[in-house]
């Protein structure tokens, strides 16, 4: 069997997101997952008191988790990513409960927002790629009650997005424009992502 990826080990995804591992199964990469434990919040704190903006805080985190993992690691390929929305100059993470994502909907009800997806690929515990894409979705203007439908309708899973939905189900209902790279909206970029993997010789194709 012809092998895509040329490493003798994983693609090592330091990331617990379902979404980003289910990306890159289906672009055919053998991948393994370790959780990066970092301290997001306390990354987030240290980047915005550098006056770091949304785009720059994604990267921030993406490197950190891939340079935690990679640290432990320091012979496999690493990725490290993160997803960082932007609304108006308001940033917004996954929210915390059902009523966090409530009154988070409702901020971005009637809005463009932007999602910024950073990925970093480290070895040997050096950042040597970085990757970021981002998307802008208007999102239809919102009733309470259309929010409590959507959020009974669309289940606990969304609370896992940073948007409180999955635009590939869904949430495809909240909609009037989408503008950007599927992947960038998923949470990981990955045209730019295989560009830097093939530039490492890590893919025979
Ligand atoms: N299936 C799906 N997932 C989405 C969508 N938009 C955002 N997400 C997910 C991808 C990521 O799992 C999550 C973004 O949050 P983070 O970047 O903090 O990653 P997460 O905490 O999930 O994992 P990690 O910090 O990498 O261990 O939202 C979407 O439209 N569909």
């Amino acid at each position: 069997m012809p092998a895509l990826w040329t490493p003798s080990d994983k693609l090592l995804l330091a990331s617990m997101s379902a979404t980003r591992l289910a990306l890159l199964v289906s672009a055919g990469l053998p991948v393994e997952t370790q959780d990066s434990a970092i301290d997001e919040r306390a990354v987030e704190h240290a980047a915005v008191h550098e006056g770091l903006d949304p785009p720059a805080l994604a990267a921030r985190l993406a490197e950190e988790k891939a340079l935690a993992v990679s640290r432990r690691h320091p012979d496999r390929v690493v990725i490290g990513a993160d997803q960082v929305l932007a609304c108006e100059g308001r940033v917004f993470h996954k929210p915390a409960d059902r009523p966090a994502a409530e009154a988070q909907l409702m901020a971005l009800s009637g809005r463009r927002h932007a999602l910024h997806s950073a990925g970093a690929l480290a070895i040997g515990g050096q950042v040597v790629e970085r990757i970021l894409g981002t998307a802008h979705l208007t999102m239809r203007p919102l009733t309470e009650e259309a929010v409590e439908l959507y959020l009974d309708l669309a289940g606990p899973d969304v609370l896992r997005s940073v948007g409180v939905y999955q635009l590939e189900g869904f949430g495809v209902h909240l909609f009037e424009a989408v503008e950007g790279d599927h992947s960038t909206i998923l949470g990981l970029p990955l045209l730019p992502l295989l560009a830097s993997l093939r530039r490492l010789g890590c893919l025979a194709l």
